[in-house]
């Protein structure tokens, strides 16, 4: 049996839709079916899970909501239209969207979600429709009381007895249609999934029901070595193992994103991504390990930006037992989590995502440190770009970081931070962000220059 995600871009308009069909209907183990809300459909289009987020703050501050509302029903209105599908479905799209926009504030997090979800939730229903309206018995299921997630204040997750109430769609007759980006708390609560998150909601449901693959589709004949937005026609991936996707789709690969694995690695289910323009194509495995061995070191190089680097320094931490757990602690006990903390003998440094932090959480971390780890220098930095080079290959190739260290400085970029997971699989460059791109484009013609395929 085979699990298929299709991306917003796969779901845009009718005739990507048709597009969908005529994949699930090239292949009968194509039993069950996730989809995202409409994405993308030409380059600075509105996806509607940012037509929904904006509908959600129009509600809060008495915006038009209206108009927003409109502007979401009218997205499945042409869908349905060009479908040829009966237009009551959008009557019921547009009362539950109200249904959602009267719904409790008191929790405005929850509320948001709720607004966000009916993107998916939605599309799934539409989907069904129209699988059923061109003969392909096809029926959506709510994730309600089965993709059970974890509450409040943590981020959302799914939880062990999720895949215990999904096994049974292993034996459904019809072509299920899910949503995907949301679960329900046991109390009922709907949460969302971080944005992008229709990848989890799949690899949650290849590994409920042991499918034999995963298939991610998405606007892309494969994962590229770097980014096809900044890299003019990257080398093609074949095969990545979930350790380097992983890796990579950490820090920047966005084509899937890093909490889908964990699903489908435990049960070692492969992952292939496949582009819904172009179904034939190979696209990329996801593989536990290579079927081939690959004539180079790095498989891939990311770049992410938004990273703060708390920097924190003081004459002989290296003696004072308990520094760094007492220092991780005042961190926690904000809510925020780390990426690397690369330290020196007298110095240590923590990589944090800076949409964690606030002008408030950044002055109580800071005095906090200087009055209880009696810190001698304790400063936030904005503003930079992680870079990571990802590769199995690495582990036991000498002279690569030299390598890299070059191709960065000949760009005349400073290197603020190098971390070497002791995987050896990847390293990863601390640099300000508006040197991102310029260095991408140099550590790619260092690794890549002279290569096609991988
Ligand atoms: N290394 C990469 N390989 C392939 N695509 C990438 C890579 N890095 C970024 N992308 C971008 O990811 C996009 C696909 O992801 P996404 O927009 O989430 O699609 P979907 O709508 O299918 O979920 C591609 O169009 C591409 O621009
Ligand atoms: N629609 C949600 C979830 C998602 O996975 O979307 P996409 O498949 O378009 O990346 C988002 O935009 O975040």
């Amino acid at each position: 049996m085979i699990v298929c995600k299709f991306g917003g871009t796969s779901v845009a308009n009718a005739e990507q839709i048709k597009k969908v069909a005529n994949i699930i209907k090239s292949n009968p183990q194509r039993r069950i079916v996730a989809v995202s809300a409409p994405g993308k459909r030409f380059g600075d289009d509105i996806k509607v899970t940012d037509l929904l987020i904006d509908l959600a703050d129009a509600v809060l501050k008495n915006g038009n909501v209206h108009e927003k509302l409109n502007n979401v029903v009218n997205r499945y209105r042409e869908i349905t239209d060009e479908l040829g599908l009966d237009y009551t479905i959008c009557e019921v799209i547009a009362a539950d969207l109200s249904e959602r926009v009267s719904s409790d504030k008191s929790k405005v997090e929850l509320f948001i979600d709720n607004i966000k979800a009916s993107g998916e939730d939605n599309n799934a229903k539409l989907i069904a429709a129209y699988f059923n309206s061109i003969g392909l018995k096809a029926k959506y299921i709510s994730p309600k009381d089965l993709l059970v997630v974890n509450d409040l204040p943590e981020r959302t997750y799914a939880l062990p007895e999720a895949y215990e109430n999904l096994k049974f769609l292993a034996d459904t007759k019809e072509i299920i249609v899910f949503p995907g980006f949301f679960g329900y708390t046991k109390e009922g609560i709907l949460r969302t999934f971080d944005r992008g998150g229709s990848d989890i909601t799949g690899s949650i449901l290849a590994a409920a029901v042991k499918a034999d693959l995963y298939e991610n589709f998405t606007d892309v004949d494969s994962v590229f070595s770097a980014n096809p937005k900044v890299i003019n026609q990257p080398v093609e991936i074949r095969e990545i193992t979930y350790r380097e996707m992983r890796e990579l789709s950490y820090a920047g690969f966005s084509v899937f994103h890093d909490e889908a694995l964990m699903p489908v690695f435990k049960l070692g289910i492969p992952v292939n991504i496949k582009n819904t323009n172009n179904p034939t194509a190979p696209g990329t495995r996801i593989v536990p390990t290579r079927t081939t061995t690959p004539g180079r070191p790095v498989t891939g190089i990311s770049a992410d930006n938004g990273f703060s680097i708390l920097y924190v320094q003081k004459y002989l931490m290296n003696r004072e037992i308990g520094f760094g757990r007492k220092l991780l602690q005042i961190i926690e006990e904000e809510y925020i989590s780390f990426e690397h903390t690369p330290s020196g003998v007298d110095d240590i440094s923590v990589i944090i995502r800076s949409n964690q932090l606030t002008p408030e959480s950044e002055e109580r971390i800071v005095k906090r440190v200087k009055e209880e780890l009696h810190a001698d220098d304790v400063h936030f930095n904005h503003g930079f770009s992680m870079i990571s080079i990802v590769g199995e290959g690495m582990r036991n190739n000498t002279g690569l970081a030299a390598r890299a260290c070059a191709a960065i400085s000949n760009t005349g970029a400073n290197i603020e931070m190098i971390n070497q997971g002791s995987s050896e699989v990847s390293l990863v460059f601390g640099v300000l962000q508006k040197y991102e791109n310029q260095i991408l484009r140099a550590l790619y013609d260092e690794f890549f220059a002279t290569v096609t395929t991988c």
